[in-house]
């Protein structure tokens, strides 16, 4: 369960979040929208701890996300947009040193690392003879989505989750992201694959500069604003409806 009040973040004359108030029950996967500089990633910064907010508030499970941090950090996991990881270690020592900051035994660790290798299909080796820096964008995500999901968190936000990856391990993540809702964990999931949102996601919200612009289940509102699909609603929510056109015009400005 997450809720968010008034939950706000200003970059100097900005309001990049402003005043978003949510509720999110246990169990639902909800899609977070909006065009490029809407806030997302500003939001899922607050609500993971990296970032602190202007004003307002946000609670994770009961816990205060400002009074109670470390209670919060242990019931979230988080899948940024960049996959940062520390590139000068190898896949094992990253996962294993995440595995200690949550303080999950080695052996235990190491049990559940071999389960994410199983789902992911890939073999130990990978995590033990390359450094990070050389896996490919891919293989990097795998391990960042496994690194998100060692400490088995109650919360789980992902930004653009499928970035990277190959048809089979996106097919399986939403597979898993789905079994992870129905065991009662709650998925946020940010993406501009407004498609994969459709047929993931029970609820979407879309966002444009800070603020909620609707909230709902993806197939009802498509069908309340009598738009042919989410994209379409999402273009003209957001500004975008004359793209075919400015398409055109710009295509023309390449002609000799
Ligand atoms: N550290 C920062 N300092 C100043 N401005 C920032 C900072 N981080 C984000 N912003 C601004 O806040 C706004 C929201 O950014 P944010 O990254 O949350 O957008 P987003 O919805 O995730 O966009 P995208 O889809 O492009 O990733 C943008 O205008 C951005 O320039």
């Amino acid at each position: 369960m997450i809720k968010l009040q008034s939950l706000t973040k200003v970059f100097g004359t900005q309001r990049a979040v402003d005043g978003l108030t949510l509720e999110i029950p246990s169990g639902e996967i909800v899609g977070l929208l909006g065009p490029n500089g809407a806030g997302k990633s500003t939001t899922l910064k607050m609500l993971t701890g990296m970032l602190e907010p202007t004003s307002g508030t946000a609670s994770i499970e009961g816990y205060d996300l400002l009074t109670e941090s470390m209670e919060v950090r242990k019931r979230v996991g988080f899948v940024p947009d960049s996959g940062a990881v520390f590139e000068s270690l190898t896949g094992l020592e990253y996962l294993e040193m995440i595995a200690a900051l949550y303080g999950i035994p080695s052996a235990a660790a190491r049990e559940r690392i071999q389960q994410f290798l199983a789902f992911f299909d890939l073999g130990f080796d990978v995590l033990t003879e390359k450094l990070l820096g050389a896996y490919s964008k891919g293989m990097r995500r795998k391990v960042v989505i496994t690194a998100a999901l060692l400490h088995n968190p109650a919360v789980v936000f992902f930004d653009e989750p499928l970035d990277g990856l190959d048809a089979n391990a996106a097919v399986g993540f939403k597979a898993l992201i789905q079994e992870l809702a129905r065991e009662g964990r709650t998925i946020v999931y940010s993406s501009h694959v407004l498609d994969v949102v459709e047929r993931v996601c029970d609820r979407v919200i879309i966002i444009d500069k800070g603020k909620v612009l609707m909230d709902g289940a993806p197939e009802a509102l498509v069908k309340e604003s009598g738009a042919p699909s989410l994209e379409r609603l999402f273009t003209h929510l957001t500004g975008g409806d004359d793209l075919e056109r400015r398409a055109a015009d710009f295509a023309k400005t390449f002609r000799s």
